[in-house]
């Protein structure tokens, strides 16, 4: 509701006349939307369209003349246009020298053409001042006022003062401008409309991954092993207790591939013996994705503990337990006695559960940019970092007691593959132990050196800095 009020009063008051009326080429969708907006903002609207008469469309109170007549009209136009369509523009050559051209344009493909539309535009037009804007913005949230998710406005330009004018247009419509440099930067602006969860693909398609390998894992080694060996169809498994094996053991993965390329970096800063070297891409592209892979983790732990929930009103469970007591009243036979130790390993395998969980969820609410921007720069890192690894060490710890000593059963075994349980700790305990390492004071005193700017300088480094007169502390 707030930022409707907003949006209603102009930020800005100083426009002259003459920019206090916007000139907007084209009444299709967006140009619509945009003369709504305009008017709403306390701006006068100016359209230029091939079919003045025709375009009855538009809102109330704006005027509706050709392109030419209305170019006069103001110095700022909105080309409300698709690029195919450009090419009109190179009559008006004349009409627009000295004009701001605002491309808002958008296409169908990333780098779709060599280069960018507003490029384009300004070489159709090379009088005009052309700005790139507006175009993450889309039609129906400039009528309907819901701009809260896409406030952000990228402008770029070669004409700085051009800029400037459009973004104080932009933050007058109740839009956040953000200054993205030169024109040059126009193709990359194109393209973040056509971005489709960048960030996410990577770590989508690892958990893709993993969760497609531990489903063919465990349907081997549970349903085809007991259909072949025991003769016994079990795959009502593929419900319930196979998904529940995937999601922990899928999650803890997951968790634990956040942490370890902070584990790589500082082994590579280590044997590097400096921070002024870039990582190799791939470690970039890893580090870039951590909060994507440890939300998705999260996601996969909500799945756990929900299936976990459900398991005493399985019928298959509640069938086995009563069919257990049923039998041993039939042969007057008490199984087994109240073992202490299965006790102490249940409940601690819970406990830890249950605390891995509650700082998982801590870790995820961390991360929402709401959050992180109420907290400096050193709780943020006390909370990913501290926080996180106390959650991976939990999780593990929860995954190691709920397997106890089923590694060391033969029978446990099937077909020689391990129990679907040790597959989710090589990794959490492969970043745990070099955590450990790291944590060691000689090794964690050198990183922290490195990290304040020190360098260790080579042999090589030194002889060649003696060579030419330099001395080196
Ligand atoms: N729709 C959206 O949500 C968004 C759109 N954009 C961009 O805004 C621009 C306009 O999009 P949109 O309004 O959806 O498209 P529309 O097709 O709805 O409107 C385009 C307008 O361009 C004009 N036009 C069409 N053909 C020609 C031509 N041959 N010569 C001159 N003018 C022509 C017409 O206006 P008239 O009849 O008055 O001449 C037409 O209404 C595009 O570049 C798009 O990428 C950017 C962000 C979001
Ligand atoms: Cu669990």
């Amino acid at each position: 509701m707030e930022s409707k009020s907003v949006n209603l009063i102009p930020l800005r008051t100083d426009f002259t006349e003459k920019h206090n009326n916007i000139c907007i080429f084209g009444s299709g969708d967006f140009g619509r939307s945009l003369g709504y907006k305009m008017l709403q903002s306390g701006f006068s609207v100016t359209y230029g369209s091939r079919n003045p008469d025709a375009a009855d469309m538009l809102p109330r109170g704006v005027e509706v003349l050709s392109h030419a007549e209305a170019a006069q009209k103001s110095s700022v136009i909105f080309l409300a246009v698709h690029r195919n369509h450009y090419s009109f523009l190179s009559e008006l050559t004349d009409v627009l020298q000295g004009k701001i051209l605002v491309d808002v344009s958008n296409n169908l493909k990333i780098n779709q053409y060599p280069e960018s539309n507003a490029e384009y535009l300004a070489q159709i037009v090379p009088g005009a001042k052309v700005v790139k804007a507006l175009n993450t913005v889309s039609a129906w949230s400039l009528q309907s006022g819901t701009l809260d998710a896409n406030r952000q406005v990228f402008v770029c330009s070669n004409d700085s003062k051009a800029k400037r004018f459009v973004m104080d247009i932009v933050r007058s419509v109740g839009l956040t401008p953000q200054d993205h440099g030169s024109l040059l930067a126009a193709r990359e602006v194109e393209n973040y409309p056509l971005q489709l969860f960048p960030m996410w693909r990577l770590p989508l398609c690892i958990c893709a991954g993993l969760t497609v390998f531990v489903f063919l894992y465990c349907l081997l080694t549970m349903v085809i092993y007991a259909a072949v060996n025991d003769n016994k169809d079990v795959s009502y498994y593929i419900a319930v207790s196979i998904p529940n094996k995937i999601f922990p053991i899928v999650s803890l993965m997951l968790l634990a591939l956040v942490y370890i390329p902070g584990v790589f970096a500082a082994i590579i800063q280590l044997y590097r013996g400096t921070k002024y070297r870039r990582f190799p891409n791939w470690l970039d592209r890893w580090m870039l994705c951590r909060k994507q892979l440890g939300l998705v983790a999260l996601a996969y732990a909500f799945l756990h503990a929900i299936y976990t929930l459900i398991i005493p009103i399985r019928y298959f469970v509640s069938f086995r337990r009563n069919n257990n007591i049923i039998e041993q009243i039939l042969t007057n036979a008490t199984r087994s006695k109240f073992a202490l130790s299965s006790t102490w390993r249940s409940d601690t395998y819970l406990a830890l559960g249950i605390l891995g969980f509650f700082f998982y969820v801590l870790l995820g609410i961390t991360s929402l940019p709401s959050v992180s921007n109420a907290v400096n720069w050193r709780e943020f890192r006390f909370v990913q970092s501290k926080l996180g690894y106390l959650t991976l060490l939990l999780c593990t710890g929860h995954a190691m007691v709920y397997g106890w000593d089923r590694f060391l059963l033969i029978s446990r075994y099937m077909w020689f593959l391990p129990p679907a349980y040790t597959l989710s700790l090589v990794i959490p305990c492969v970043v745990l132990v070099l955590k450990l390492i790291l944590i060691t004071p000689c090794l964690d005193k050198r990183i922290t050196k490195i990290r304040q700017g020190w360098e260790r300088v080579s042999k090589s480094q030194k002889a060649a800095s003696l060579k030419n007169g330099k001395v080196t502390v």
